[in-house]
């Protein structure tokens, strides 16, 4: 059986990667996909699907399943984003989320889906995370560190924070 697991994964965190190892119990071959992949260099997205594709890729390099992560763009129409999602990816049959948007429009194109509980939720959250990076915060133990190679790699910290002095909506700087 393979699985489909959808996040933006800005960046990638803890509980990504515990519901990661629990989907991974259930399923042979587990597709994850980089949601909003044309979205970066803002402070709601600062790194770019390439950035996730590492991130991703070489933090679910020590599980038993094959993994395939695919980079899928945003559409303006809700009503026909799965079959979007599904031309990007390999075939699957059941889709893992916790967002509600998500789980109704594969719910609607009768695609079986299932959550899980939300795991150390008050620390575990992209935005908690974006926001330690910004103000000099520990961030590092909530992300595996996989991940933390990636984002030196890149310079991640300075780039968010360079955003976040122009960036107060989520919206790209304009005068930068
Ligand atoms: N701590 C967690 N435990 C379990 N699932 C989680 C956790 N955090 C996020 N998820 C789920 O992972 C998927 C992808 O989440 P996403 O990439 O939006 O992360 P996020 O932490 O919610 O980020 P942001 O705060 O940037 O919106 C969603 O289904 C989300 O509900
Ligand atoms: N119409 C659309 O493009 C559409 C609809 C539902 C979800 N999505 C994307 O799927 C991803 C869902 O991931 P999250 O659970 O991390 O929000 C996001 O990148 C979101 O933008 C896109």
């Amino acid at each position: 059986m393979r699985g489909f697991y959808i996040g933006r994964y800005q960046p990638f965190h803890d509980g990504h990667r515990h519901m990661v190892e629990e989907i991974a119990g259930e399923v042979d071959e587990l597709v994850l996909g980089i949601g909003s992949a044309g979205d970066s260099h803002t402070t709601r997205n600062p790194f770019t699907a390439g950035e996730r594709v590492m991130m991703v890729t070489k933090a679910v390099e020590h599980l038993d399943v094959t993994t395939y992560v695919v980079p899928i763009e945003d559409l303006d129409r809700n009503s026909v984003w799965v079959s979007h999602v599904q031309s990007m990816t390999p075939r699957f049959d059941v889709a893992y989320s916790n967002n509600p948007l998500v789980v109704r429009l594969f719910e609607e194109a009768g695609v079986e889906v299932r959550g899980s509980p939300m795991f150390r939720r008050d620390v575990l959250e992209g935005t908690e995370l974006r926001e330690r990076m910004i103000h000099g915060h520990d961030w590092e133990e909530l992300v595996p560190e996989t991940v933390i190679d990636v984002i030196e790699e890149v310079d991640g910290v300075e780039r968010i924070r360079r955003i976040a002095e122009t960036d107060t909506n989520g919206e790209p700087p304009t005068d930068a």
